[in-house]
């Protein structure tokens, strides 16, 4: 009921227009129900010649002022096509209303979860699926708008037709309208059981249709994999297979829906024939007119089709239950709050990590009691094998997690006390992975910084050694990158992706190996250019080459979480540690190369 609750709340601001369409659909139903008595009582009292009994509305629409039958075929005729008229032109408005209600309550519901989504904290995307939360994001959405635009509109349309006709037939004559329903309930059980049964088919085949899906977004998005290993035959396989399995399910709902189909049409049949026969049979032994008969065959029809849709309305909102507990999952998930603190001092870039410990929460122990200091405007090189640690660090700084313990301070205030997203926004991070939008080289540059102009984004690309490589591109600043920046080699994106945060000009400058992609001499005027630039930031690299390391105002080297040097080249360069093996070994390899190519 909560989720329903949910699906509601969307409605608000259009609950009028929705409740209205309701009503609209109701009186627009009621009043196509009269047509059959108009039928009935033309044929059997002013065509034929027996006694007009009816009373209350119907007496009142079908007799003159003085209380006498109207005799009169064209006021009958001109009740029936207004009435019909009236009942089509509610309908168009209803269904018009509708679509206007479910379309903004779907916009604010969409609005809602990706609004929501974006606020979700780093630990809930690092294991989130993302085909899962696409899937979410629209096939869930979809199933729960169909519920407010045709679903729970039918039910109470389904509903109220049966109530209305019953009770109809009922005023007509007590004993046709049981023979009428004789077997109503078989068919509304049949309907109801057949839906409940066939959800599994329905699963099935929106599951295979999942799976085509992320066949085809796995092999587009790691088409440069494929094409490498030469393995298109293996994946065209595997599209084949993928696709026969839908094609299955697929044929096995049709199989269901027509075995379905032609049961309950004949169950229909066989009722409209008892209402002919047993009608029939009335009507010669004189119980009552022709007119009677049809208008018990026009409601039976009437009655059919909403019964035997009863079944699919209450399976599908079966579905609509699910998609709603699944969109609800995310929604109870409490969203990062970057506001957290009002506190949002001018940082000058001190960095301080003192004794701090970290452990994932899934229990993988990472930092280990990690200390060190980098002063303001100096430059700090981390370095350490593959899963020391370094980008833990460095998430920690941006208080992607704040269950260490020890203390992280900036300018000598404990980063907890200030605000996350002033954190984020003056502490600037360069990711190991660079992502490029596919929009153009200068769009992309100034996403970090809206109204920057021109002059800040040469800037910014001439101290990522980027401006000239940009200028010989095709359209230049508006050469566009291709979707996450394919049309560009490795060392060009990344270089355009430190132009993006160097355009930010923050006091802090974090590169988690963003420089790996770079070529060393690059490596190096890149560094010599935030160094000898106007405002010097604190620059914090992470890399795994001693060449981007060694100029460093200070090196700190990790293993297993555990800072075991910290100094500069010369400080720490004879000591016993990771930091002269990788040395030794980087400089063998630099005298071979030359040795053998110079
Ligand atoms: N979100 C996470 N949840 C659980 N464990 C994680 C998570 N992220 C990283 N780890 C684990 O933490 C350890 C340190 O990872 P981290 O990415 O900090 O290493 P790294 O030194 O940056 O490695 P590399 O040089 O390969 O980038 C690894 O064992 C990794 O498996």
């Amino acid at each position: 009921m909560k989720r329903f609750k949910l699906l509601f709340s969307f409605l608000k601001g259009s609950i009028g227009i929705y409740t209205l369409a309701i009503i609209l659909c109701l009186m627009s139903v009621g009043i196509s129900l009269l047509v059959p008595l108009i039928v009935r009582v033309v044929i059997d009292s002013v065509i034929g010649s027996e006694p007009f009994s009816e009373s209350g509305f119907i007496a009142y629409l079908f007799r003159n002022r003085t209380g006498v039958l109207l005799k009169d075929i064209l006021t009958f005729s001109f009740l029936g096509v207004a009435f019909v008229a009236i009942s089509s032109i509610m309908e168009f408005i209803y269904i018009a209303l509708i679509a206007i209600a479910s379309q903004r309550a779907g916009k604010k519901m969409k609005d809602r979860m990706y609004k929501h989504i974006q606020r979700l904290d780093y630990e809930y995307h690092a294991k989130a699926e993302i085909g899962d939360l696409i899937q979410r994001c629209t096939t869930d959405i979809e199933n729960s708008m169909l519920f407010l635009s045709e679903h729970f509109i039918n039910i109470l349309r389904v509903i109220f037709i049966m109530g209305i006709t019953i009770s109809l037939m009922l005023s007509l004559n007590v004993t046709m309208s049981f023979i009428s329903m004789a077997l109503v309930p078989f068919i509304f059980l049949y309907s109801v059981n057949f839906f409940k049964k066939a959800q599994k088919v329905f699963e099935e085949q929106e599951k295979t249709d999942a799976i085509l899906s992320s066949v085809l977004q796995e092999n587009l998005t790691g088409v440069r994999v494929v094409k490498a290993f030469a393995r298109q035959e293996y994946e065209i396989d595997k599209f084949e297979i993928a696709n026969r399995n839908l094609r299955e399910r697929t044929m096995d709902i049709i199989k269901a829906m027509s075995q379905f189909w032609s049961a309950s049409d004949g169950l229909s049949m066989l009722q409209i024939g008892v209402v002919l026969g047993v009608g029939s049979y009335f009507v010669v032994s004189g119980m009552f007119g022709i007119g009677m008969i049809i208008a018990f065959f026009t409601y039976v029809e009437r009655i059919m089709w909403p019964v035997k849709q009863l079944g699919r309305l209450l399976a599908e909102s079966g579905k609509t239950s699910v998609s709603l507990k699944r969109l609800q999952e995310i929604l109870d998930t409490n969203p990062e709050v970057l506001d957290d603190s009002n506190y949002k001092p001018q940082l000058q870039g001190k960095i301080e990590f003192r004794n701090v410990s970290f452990t994932y929460p899934n229990g993988t122990e990472v930092l280990n009691n990690v200390s060190f200091v980098v002063e303001k405007g100096q430059s700090a090189a981390i370095i350490g094998p593959t899963g020391s640690g370094k980008t833990t660090l460095v998430h920690l700084l941006h208080r992607l997690y704040d269950n260490y313990t020890g203390t992280i301070l900036v300018d000598d205030m404990d980063i907890r006390t200030i605000s996350k997203r002033h954190l984020r926004e003056n502490l600037s991070l360069i990711l190991q992975e660079p992502f490029l939008f596919n929009k153009s080289v200068k769009d992309n540059i100034s996403y970090a910084k809206e109204e920057s102009n021109d002059d800040e984004i040469f800037n910014a690309t001439e101290t990522a050694c980027i401006h000239n490589s940009i200028n010989e591109f095709d359209k230049g600043y508006e050469t566009l990158v291709g979707e996450g920046g394919v049309t560009l080699s490795g060392g060009q994106k990344q270089r355009i992706a430190i132009a993006r945060t160097l355009i930010c000009n923050n006091p802090v400058v974090i590169f988690d190996d963003s420089l790996s992609a770079v070529d060393t001499e690059t490596d190096k005027v890149i560094r010599t250019n935030l160094k000898d630039g106007d405002v010097r930031p604190t620059s914090i690299i992470i890399s795994h080459r001693v060449s981007t390391v060694r100029d460093a105002d200070k090196i700190i080297v990790l293993e297993r979480g555990v800072v075991t040097a910290d100094g500069t080249h010369n400080e720490i360069k004879d000591q016993d540690n990771l930091y002269r093996r990788i040395l030794n070994i980087q400089s063998e390899i630099e005298e071979e190369f030359h040795t053998k190519f110079a």
